[in-house]
């Protein structure tokens, strides 16, 4: 028989992850679609937070990348909404007219963000905080915009508001209740939050009833019922969500405030489940992840047709990811007539405990300043454990245990590390017993604690340092490739050194990876290590290769392609603009445009017409898709500027050219500008060049995306020769000294700019890194070229289309 048809609509968090419990139970049992409006696969919503608060990026928290959907030979339409269901002829329907039969239908369509509806909603400047859109919005009107008004003090509010302090806004949060996170807390804990925050820098105002958002076409206030008014030239929305469910009422669904579901997520329809945000259980639709991957379970097994508990529902258990402050809040916390309390409040420490109690069970907690209890509370909570044989007070003091030593080793192995994941200490320590992990990376991939919110990082590694013990400091102090080894990266150059390793699978192999496949993070990181350490006789391996690498042009969210052709320096001529305008003409190519870094994009452009388009534009590739040097941006400098005192464009095209196609650990920027004006933003690059009488200052480890970094002065230098020179060897150093996917900026922070001088002031060193640079170059061939000449490659790549 063959096999069935899955579609799942929402390619989110709740979906995707019951997908995955789908592949564990059986992975030969659908033919798996997935349909997301995202332009995305799936990513950690969650660390949206972390990637606002600065502390990781967009590119970082991918939960699945668009090669674990091919591996599991899952289509995927991304950008793609589902707009109706017939279930009766089991079809769904997109909203670019596919028509997508199904045997069995998941819906994981997540919540809408809830916008107050007042007049001035829809004015620029006003966001919600739920995707990569809203906080690329945020991250750019920080960058041009000074004040920003949330409004919501809940969980994500006050996420947003710490995101946008450390992005140097000055933040209020609008709040309509008496206390901060009032759904989460208790007035005491609510009031000694708003002290902490208030010291960290937000403003708060509170019982306010938002009355209108003014402005001309931008935001510029928000005011409130009581008259009063606060300036604003962000305002971002976080007043709750509201399941999505407009698709399901119109397929004929039964609704209620979610798509109502039974204790397998059985909709009212026959082969149509729900999970998720999305999905209504008993009266409850759940807002956090835990109970959603509960969900998935139950879901995977009854649709493969297996035995299963039912769910049942779920106690929450909440933990505010703020920096700097601790907060935690699980199951039923107000207490009233028929639950009592038990309270310890230390106002020299600021800290402050609650217990509630119903009978002799303990039903809710909430902790401020010190949350280190909350896991083990938060078990006794769902295991619903008579306590009337303890004195209550003691359960607020760890068991056996002095104050601030690890309790992991009190924990019996049934209590939940892992609250996202639901991952027992117990699971953790087989894993580290029995499957070798030694690092929180290693468990992430072994067990899945720690993948979602982190917040129990820290007691995984308690757990490892207390089932390692001494083992522990060696293996876990040093940061892992990824999960799937125990082994740093410079230990794995050193291997792929001293035993001659050539390919990915043989590092996998001979240096004992956990995983035989590896993973999303390790593959692309060996293939360049591999090309790094042996330039000249490395085979690149395509398939290791993130998507735009493989395809050599950049994809987009429709599924089409962009290409940048290279233009050295910036410089153009009639002759490309021709061949450029020929191509656009010939390929119908719907969108050119002019890009940032002084390149001619190419938008739209068919899969199939890749080779096509690059053999008759007869251009070397710009390398906008790739991991490698960017683009050299000049100004005009003194060839025609009154200002300039030095060649710009003659200095970028000759760095550009030199440079061309190098494989860089992450993706790198110059430009060069000819006088301290800087036009060609020489600041802001990985490196940069501003021209001053008698030579050039160089600046490094600059950075104009998502974290603004202004670039350090490294040397003044006489001659272009010398530019040349100290480039090369920064370069190369570079190269063999950071991460897989870590920018110049954040390598120069890690490793020091002093270091970095030291370094190159050698002469001898910079002779040696450039001699390796040099031997990198001269194998470099323009990647375009070879794939027309490549009949197999191209037909592989480029023919043989996934409709
Ligand atoms: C900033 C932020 C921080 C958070 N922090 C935490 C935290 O610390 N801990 C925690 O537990 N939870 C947290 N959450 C909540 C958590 O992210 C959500 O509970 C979880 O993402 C919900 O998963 P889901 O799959 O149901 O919905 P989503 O992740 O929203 O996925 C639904 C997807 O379906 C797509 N979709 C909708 N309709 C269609 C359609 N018709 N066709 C195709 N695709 C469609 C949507 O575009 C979306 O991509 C946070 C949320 C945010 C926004
Ligand atoms: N750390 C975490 O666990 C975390 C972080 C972020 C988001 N989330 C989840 O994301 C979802 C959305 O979070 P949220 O904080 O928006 O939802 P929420 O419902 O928890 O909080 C919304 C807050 O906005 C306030 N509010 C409502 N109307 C208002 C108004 N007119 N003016 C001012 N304030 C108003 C409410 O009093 C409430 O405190 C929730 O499911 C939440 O659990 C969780
Ligand atoms: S950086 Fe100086 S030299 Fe270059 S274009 Fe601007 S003003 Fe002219
Ligand atoms: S508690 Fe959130 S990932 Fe473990």
């Amino acid at each position: 028989m063959g096999k069935k048809k899955l579609v799942l609509v929402g390619n989110g968090m709740a979906g995707v992850r019951a997908i995955e419990e789908i592949l564990k139970v059986n992975e030969e049992k659908f033919d798996i679609t997935i349909f997301g409006s995202e332009p995305h696969p799936n990513y950690n919503r969650i660390l949206l937070s972390k990637v606002l608060q600065g502390d990781t990026d967009v590119e970082d928290i991918t939960i699945n990348d668009w090669a674990w959907y091919e591996e599991n030979n899952i289509t995927l339409y991304t950008g793609e909404s589902v707009s109706s269901i017939d279930s009766g002829k089991k079809v769904v329907v997109t909203d670019k007219g596919r028509i997508e039969p199904y045997d069995e239908l998941i819906l994981a369509t997540g919540s809408l963000p809830f916008i107050l509806p007042i007049p001035g909603a829809d004015k620029k400047g006003v966001t919600a905080f739920r995707d990569i859109k809203d906080t690329d919005e945020m991250l750019a009107a920080s960058k041009q915009f000074k004040k920003a008004a949330v409004i919501g003090g809940g969980l994500l509010g006050l996420e947003a508001a710490r995101g946008l302090l450390n992005l140097g806004m000055d933040v209020s949060v609008i709040h309509i209740a008496p206390f901060l996170m009032e759904r989460q807390l208790d007035q005491t804990a609510g009031k000694m939050l708003q002290n902490e925050l208030e010291k960290q820098g937000m403003k708060f105002l509170l019982e306010k009833n938002t009355d209108s958002i003014i402005g001309d076409e931008r935001v510029e206030a928000v005011t409130f019922k009581d008259g009063t008014q606060v300036e604003a030239d962000l305002v971002v929305m976080a007043v709750g969500i509201k399941p999505n469910i407009a698709l399901a009422k119109e397929g004929g669904l039964a609704v209620n405030r979610g798509i109502i579901v039974n204790d397998y997520l059985q909709t009212n329809i026959p082969h149509i489940y729900a999970v998720g945000e999305c999905a209504e259980h008993n009266g409850i639709p759940y807002g956090l992840v835990a109970p959603l991957y509960e969900q998935g379970k139950v879901l995977a097994k009854h649709i493969c047709g297996e035995e299963t508990i039912p769910y049942k529902g779920s106690v929450l258990s909440t933990q505010l990811k703020v920096s700097g402050v601790e907060v935690f809040s699980a199951g039923d916390f107000i207490e009233d007539e028929e639950k009592k309390a038990l309270k310890v409040f230390d106002d020299q420490d600021g800290i402050y405990k609650k217990l509630v109690f119903r009978e002799n069970k303990i039903v809710g907690a909430v902790l401020f300043g010190d949350s280190r209890d909350g896991n083990r509370l938060f078990s006794m909570i769902q295991k619903q454990e008579d306590v009337s044989d303890t004195m209550k007070v003691a359960i607020l003091q760890p068991i056996g245990g002095e104050a601030g030593e690890s309790f992991v080793a009190t924990m019996s192995d049934e209590e939940i590390i892992c609250g996202c994941n639901g991952v027992s200490k117990g699971a953790i320590v087989q894993a580290i017993q029995e499957k070798g992990c030694t690092t929180v990376d290693q468990i992430k991939g072994c067990t899945t604690a720690s993948r979602s919110c982190g917040g129990c990082k820290p007691l995984v590694a308690d757990l490892l340092q207390h089932t390692l013990g001494a083992d522990f400091d060696t293996s876990v102090q040093k940061e892992a490739v990824c999960g799937c080894t125990s082994l740093s990266r410079e230990e794995v150059i050193e291997e792929i050194t001293l035993k001659g390793l050539t390919h990915v699978k043989e590092v996998m192999n001979v240096l004992g990876w956990s995983s035989t496949e590896g993973c999303s993070k390790c593959r692309p990181a060996l293939n360049y290590y591999l090309g790094m350490v042996n330039p000249v006789t490395y085979q690149d391996e395509r398939e290791s290769r993130f998507v735009n690498e493989r395809m050599h042009a950049n994809i987009q969210k429709d599924g089409t392609y962009s290409v940048v052709p290279r233009m050295y320096g910036g410089v153009t001529n009639a002759n490309d603009l021709r061949k450029i305008a020929d191509v656009v003409d010939k390929f119908e190519i719907p969108l050119v445009k002019v890009t940032g870094g002084q390149r001619i994009d190419l938008f739209g452009v068919k899969k199939e017409d890749l080779p096509s388009v690059w053999e008759e534009l007869d251009m070397p590739s710009g390398f906008a898709y790739g991991k490698s040097l960017r683009t050299v941006k000049t100004c005009v400098g003194e060839q025609f500027c009154r200002f300039g005192t030095q060649d710009s464009m003659g200095l970028g095209i000759t760095l550009e050219k030199k440079f061309e196609g190098l494989q860089t650990p992450h993706k790198v920027k110059m430009a060069v500008s000819a006088c301290p004006r800087s036009c060609a933003e020489s600041g802001f690059k990985d490196i940069g060049f501003i021209g001053i009488d008698g030579g050039w200052e160089l600046y490094v480890g600059g950075n104009g995306g998502t974290h603004v970094r202004g670039g350090d002065l490294l040397y003044k230098v006489k001659t272009d020769e010398e530019a040349i020179e100290i480039t090369g060897a920064y370069l190369q150093y570079y190269r063999e000294t950071a991460n897989y996917l870590e920018r110049t900026s954040a390598w120069i922070e890690r490793v020091g700019l002093e270091h970095v001088k030291t370094v190159l002031d050698d002469k001898e060193k910079r002779d040696e890194l450039n001699a390796r640079m040099d031997t990198t170059l001269s194998v470099y061939k323009d990647p375009w070229k070879e794939i027309i000449e490549n009949k197999k490659t191209k037909k592989e790549l480029f023919e043989l289309v996934k409709s």
